[in-house]
């Protein structure tokens, strides 16, 4: 990894909704570009509430989240970070094409009139073609599965050049060859110096892909290279009474765990 890679530092931070319910506490941990990390953790653990914290949509109620340093306000400014929504926090009913969908990606980088440049078009048949939705780009977006949906934001991201990516739930409702093709994307990512943070219930293809594991419940309860951190120790600590099936190999890592239904 180089000298020049990203730093996502997430400092002490705690989130505390209006209605009084406090979703983080005191969450800790430092990411560098060049790596997927899988954040995991049970339902309710405040996976999305962090994402939206890195993405400046809710502000934390104490500590901050910089990246290379600048804040959050600053990094979204550069077009630094990109997010690919859970599909539920979307309104498929908009009619807006697919094409239009992903050119909203370039927004940061086009001027107040947002007339699309030649490079923009560009970028945006690349990103594209790069999930597979080409024959798509016409169609309204409320005509696509749940793994085509999918594939749109993961464009939309792609197009914003972001060196974050934040990736919530981005295998749920899809199919084994989408899920597949999503994972060989963001290790292109990873090796093109981007820091990819996906959260998933997915917990049995993490060590297919990711390099590094941040396990949360209110608060961090591990962080740390994969090898290390996805233990079943760890994994016992975050999901408790949820885990089943856990296969141990050496290290006390295990290979296979199903969650209990
Ligand atoms: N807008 C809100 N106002 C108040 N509480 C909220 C709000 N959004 C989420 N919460 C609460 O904050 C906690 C964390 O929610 P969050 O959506 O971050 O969890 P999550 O880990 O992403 O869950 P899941 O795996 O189910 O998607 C939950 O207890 C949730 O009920």
């Amino acid at each position: 990894m180089s000298d020049t890679a990203l730093h996502l530092n997430v400092d002490n931070i705690s989130v505390t909704y209006s209605n009084g319910h406090t979703a983080i506490q005191n969450a800790e941990f430092q990411l560098r570009g060049g790596s997927i990390c899988a954040l995991l953790g049970v339902n309710g653990s405040g996976k999305s509430t962090l994402f939206k914290t890195i993405m400046g949509i809710i502000r934390p109620t104490q500590g901050q989240v910089t990246l290379d340093g600048l804040s959050v306000a600053k990094a979204l400014k550069q077009n630094l970070i990109a997010y690919v929504p859970q599909s539920e926090e979307v309104d498929w009913n908009f009619p807006v094409l697919v094409r239009d969908v992903v050119m909203m990606g370039r927004y940061g980088k086009m001027s107040f009139l947002r007339i699309p440049s030649k490079e923009d078009k560009q970028q945006v048949a690349y990103a594209l073609a790069r999930v597979g939705l080409t024959d798509l780009a016409q169609r309204q977006i409320g005509e696509l599965s749940g793994g085509q949906k999918k594939r749109v934001f993961l464009a939309r991201a792609l197009v914003q050049q972001g060196r974050v990516m934040l990736l919530d739930e981005p295998f749920t409702g899809v199919d084994i060859k989408t899920e597949n093709a999503i994972v060989e994307l963001l290790r292109q990512l990873r090796d093109e110096g981007h820091l990819i943070l996906v959260s998933t219930h997915n917990i049995a293809s993490v060590p297919e892909f990711c390099d590094r594991v941040v396990l949360i419940n209110k608060t961090v309860i591990a962080n740390g290279p994969l090898e290390t951190t996805f233990t079943a120790e760890n994994l016992e600590n975050t999901f408790g009474g949820a885990l089943r099936n856990i296969r141990y190999l050496n290290h006390n890592r295990p290979t296979s765990v199903r969650l209990a239904q």
